[in-house]
């Protein structure tokens, strides 16, 4: 469906006075509309930028990644470079885009070739199983610094292709429509939560969700699904609550979230409760989809269930924009939130 455009030049939330991700892409690289001649898009902020070319729409967008940043220093080539194409694999899901094409730029310390095969065979076996081809790129030295070496930093930019006017964006959510996720988010950060020693998990869980945060899957199939009825649709990479934070901006509305109601995996459910919510809630790096729609889709949302790869679960409504985001839990209580990830907070 038509997902509302939202044609305002600033549309990413400035934190409060500090410059954080989300400020200083606002304040340095959010400029008015000047390309006289160029592809129209909406503004910046969405998961991906839906470009018009004459009769046609594609959906692109761009991730960078670094080892330290987004992986741990020692993480298996492999996992980058399936988890590298996966991430950008997802944004284009999250507008309901089919991929068909990506660039890989790659700033490397040093010509590995042990680590460059299984970082290869990881990103083609992304690309093989999405359809997707290398079609270019750019590969430089990352030069040390002060003696120490340079660090692995990753950009892929993907591009997928939009049916018609069907895609979704952060705009369009209404009062009164429900929100809903798919899979069961907060595992990844199990795993790196207990890596960073924040909390401990079963010794026979942590396999499960380090494979959670090493490989996720990005829902392509389902965006394809929901372009017809939601209204709007972000990928979950900060956290649920931030990226739903994002939708509520694009869409100018709010939210109530049922913490009763969120899905958890069998192994989420071992945990305590207290480290349940700050994985499931602001975790991070689940590349699930965080999506809404009206009631009355309810019953065509569920039949996804049905044979789907993923489960969708409904998990709060959309409130007028005056009401500040809550998230109640059994007793209707507001439960207190972390922050999700951002990297300069
Ligand atoms: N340096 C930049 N210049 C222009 N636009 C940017 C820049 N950095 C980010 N953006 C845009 O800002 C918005 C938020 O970026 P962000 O990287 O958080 O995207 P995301 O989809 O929320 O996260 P992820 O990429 O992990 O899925 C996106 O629309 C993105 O295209
Ligand atoms: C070593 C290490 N430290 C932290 C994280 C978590 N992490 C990094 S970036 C990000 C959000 C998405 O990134 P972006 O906004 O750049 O797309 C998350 C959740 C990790 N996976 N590995
Ligand atoms: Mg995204």
């Amino acid at each position: 469906m038509p997902a509302d455009a939202d044609d305002s030049p600033c549309s990413i939330s400035e934190g409060q006075g500090s410059l954080d991700e989300f400020s200083l892409i606002k304040r340095f690289f959010v400029r008015p509309e000047i390309g006289a001649g160029a592809w129209p898009s909406s503004s910046i902020g969405d998961d991906c930028a839906i470009l018009t070319i004459g009769a046609v729409k594609i959906a692109v967008t761009a991730d960078m990644m670094a080892l330290g940043t987004h992986f741990l220093d020692d993480a298996d080539p492999y996992t980058v470079g399936k988890k590298a194409l996966a991430v950008n694999l997802s944004d284009l899901a999250a507008a309901g885009a089919s991929p068909k094409a990506f660039f890989l730029s790659i700033a490397l310390p040093e010509a590995d070739p042990v680590w460059l095969k299984g970082f290869s065979e990881g990103l083609f076996e992304a690309a093989e199983r999405f359809h997707c081809p290398l079609r270019g790129g750019d590969t430089t030295k990352a030069a040390s610094v002060n003696g120490l070496p340079g660090k692995t930093c990753i950009s892929i930019c993907a591009m997928g292709e939009v049916e018609g006017d069907s895609y979704m964006t952060r705009g369009g959510a209404k009062p009164g429509d429900d929100i809903w996720v798919s899979g069961t988010p907060g595992d990844a950060y199990a795993a790196l939560g207990s890596i960073w020693g924040q909390f401990e998990v079963p010794v026979n869980d942590f396999s499960y969700f380090k494979a959670r945060m090493d490989t996720p899957t990005p829902r392509v199939e389902l965006g394809q699904k929901l372009k017809s009825v939601a209204t709007a649709c972000c990928d979950i990479s900060d956290g649920l609550v931030g990226d739903l934070g994002h939708i509520l901006e694009r869409s100018k509305v709010s939210a109530i979230l049922y913490w009763k109601d969120f899905p958890r995996s069998e192994q989420m459910k071992r945990l305590p409760e207290k480290v349940q919510r700050r994985c499931v809630l602001s975790g991070g790096d689940d590349y699930e989809l965080l999506f809404t729609a009206p009631k009355n889709k309810r019953a065509q949302i569920e039949n996804l269930n049905e044979g789907g790869a993923v489960k969708v679960t409904r998990i709060g409504e959309i409130a007028p924009a005056a009401e500040p985001l809550k998230v109640l839990d059994q007793d209707g209580k507001s439960i207190e939130l972390s922050k999700s990830f951002n990297h300069f907070a």
